[in-house]
């Protein structure tokens, strides 16, 4: 028996060995392989590396003893506390037990009233956060969103209009997934971009169309840019089908003044393009005054009836603001204009995936309807909000002067979201030096960067940039307690890479 187990196992071996994998890099989606997402790309995995080496043997061979990851806008991993209210509501609803008689007084000396009763409203709504939901999302948070859109803009919204989404990034995904017919449609993205964009657009396999933005002018989006990349992409033959605008922007913190966008409107009109709107920052406005915040459905339903058929999606999302609560994964997106047949294909889309998670979906009904003044909680509810919105601002404008003190960089403010994208000119021997490295001056700045300082930032090239000039994305979301430290540490590290390569 022994003899013929043995004989098995050979022969077992014997073919594991001659088996060939039907899935290799070469057998797999082309398009997938297309894909670059520089938010989380080299950079961020030789920080994760760096992290397991720090918890493994301690700062010893480093300079520093913790990473900070600056590469991308993720408030809660650097410590920006959550909304209280936001939390305390998420908490009832996740064990409704809580919410028992039984359970009353010991409830109500943890839980102020409000957050109770919201809490209720929501189960009521809800029934169970462990249960599937529209797959367009919940008809309660649908019409809070549109009530919200409505008090926001002063136009009318219909919740049959809006889908909740896990985040704004599948939002993003699903419309353009519609859009792009075949390998011919071409999109039109800002250069710099989010890379969610053109990430995107290699898995569909649709044609970027890249429009330049201004960084003399504080990254300002010249429409005749626009009318040139078009009538070039074209003349090329492309089905030219739609332009995303992010606004404010990522990586380059502009806000676009109602005008801009009047023009911009205006563009796509004329030229027979869908507008996506990407406003997750529309409330990370750090100069209100000078630069307030406009939705673009506002702006289009004020320019009256010529532009009533103008098709716009508009996306939001919980990932952002004061809030950063990225790991739920809740947003939204409107379709304004869109054709009733269109719609249904994306609910259809929608529904394959059966619905966005549900506690994404109540954070996104806390952020459109969150506690307002008279509520219980509204007192601590603003307190939270304004220290974290102030304490945004100080840190971006102290970024901002490190980044202009700094020997051959300049770095516009940041209007809004929560990243700054200094230009860097780095000496030829550093260019060469990253030549030899097989790397891009700004990633060769970068990567050295984080493993003399700590800090994970992204390399311009991840976004995209003029030919000839070097950039890098940082948040300024360390904590305001260390932002000294953190501004000293690369301060001192780009005087030393100066040295090293003048
Ligand atoms: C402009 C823009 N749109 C959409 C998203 C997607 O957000 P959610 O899917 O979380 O709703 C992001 C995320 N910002 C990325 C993530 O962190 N840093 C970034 O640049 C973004 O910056």
């Amino acid at each position: 028996l022994s003899g013929i187990f043995a004989s098995n196992l050979t022969r077992n071996s014997m073919s594991e060995s001659t088996y060939s994998k039907i899935l290799t890099f070469e057998t797999i989606n082309p398009h997938i392989k297309n894909v670059e997402y520089a938010v989380r790309g080299e950079l961020a995995i030789r920080a994760e590396e760096i992290k397991e080496e720090l918890a493994r043997n301690g700062s010893g061979r480093f300079g520093f003893d913790t990473v900070v990851n600056c590469n991308i806008g993720n408030p809660q991993q650097l410590l920006q506390p959550p909304i209280t209210f936001f939390r305390q509501v998420a908490c009832l609803t996740e064990y409704p037990d809580l919410l028992l008689p039984e359970n009353r007084d010991r409830v109500n000396a943890l839980f102020p009233s409000d957050a109770i009763e919201r809490a209720q409203l929501l189960l009521k709504q809800i029934g169970s956060v462990g249960a599937y939901s529209h797959s367009q999302g919940i008809p309660f948070i649908r019409k809070d969103v549109a009530k919200f859109i409505e008090e926001r803009d002063g136009f009318p919204s219909d919740p049959n209009n809006i889908f909740l989404t896990q985040g704004a990034s599948t939002g993003v995904q699903n419309v353009l997934q519609l859009i792009i017919a075949d390998s011919n449609v071409g999109i039109m993205i800002p250069i710099p971009q989010y890379p969610l964009y053109s990430a995107t657009l290699s898995l569909f396999d649709a044609q970027p169309v890249p429009y330049y933005l201004n960084e003399e002018e504080n990254w300002s989006l010249d429409i005749s840019q626009l009318t040139s990349s078009l009538s070039k992409a074209r003349d090329k033959g492309l089905d030219v089908r739609a332009l995303v605008i992010i606004n404010p922007g990522n990586p380059t913190g502009q806000c676009l003044t109602e005008q801009n966008m009047r023009e911009i409107i205006d563009f796509c009109h004329q030229q027979h393009i869908v507008l996506l709107a990407d406003e997750v920052y529309q409330t990370n406005i750090y100069q209100p005054t000078e630069r307030p915040f406009h939705s673009f459905k506002k702006v289009l339903r004020s320019m009256g009836s010529k532009y009533d058929q103008l098709e716009l999606f508009s996306f939001h999302s919980v990932s952002k603001g004061m809030i950063g609560e990225c790991g739920r994964r809740g947003g939204y997106y409107e379709c304004t204009g869109i054709d009733k047949q269109v719609m249904d294909q994306l609910y259809k889309v929608a529904s394959v995936g059966l619905c966005p998670n549900v506690p994404g979906q109540i954070m996104v009904d806390l952020m459109v309807r969150s506690p307002k003044r008279g509520d219980k909680s509204y007192p601590l509810f603003q307190k939270e909000i304004s220290s974290i919105y102030e304490s945004l601002r100080r840190r971006s404008i102290k970024l901002s002067e490190l980044f202009n003190s700094l020997e051959g960089v300049t770095c516009k403010d940041a209007q809004g979201s929560m990243y700054l994208f200094p230009r860097i000119r780095l000496p030829v021997n550093a260019i060469e030096a990253a030549k030899a490295a097989g790397k891009q001056p700004d990633e060769f700045y970068c990567l050295e960067m984080l493993n003399v300082t700590g800090v994970c930032v992204v390399p311009g090239s991840g976004f995209g940039q003029e030919d000839g000039t070097w950039h890098f994305r940082s948040t300024f979301l360390p904590p305001e307690e260390l932002f000294d430290g953190f501004c000293e540490r690369l301060k001192n590290f780009h005087r030393e890479f100066l040295a090293k390569y003048n």
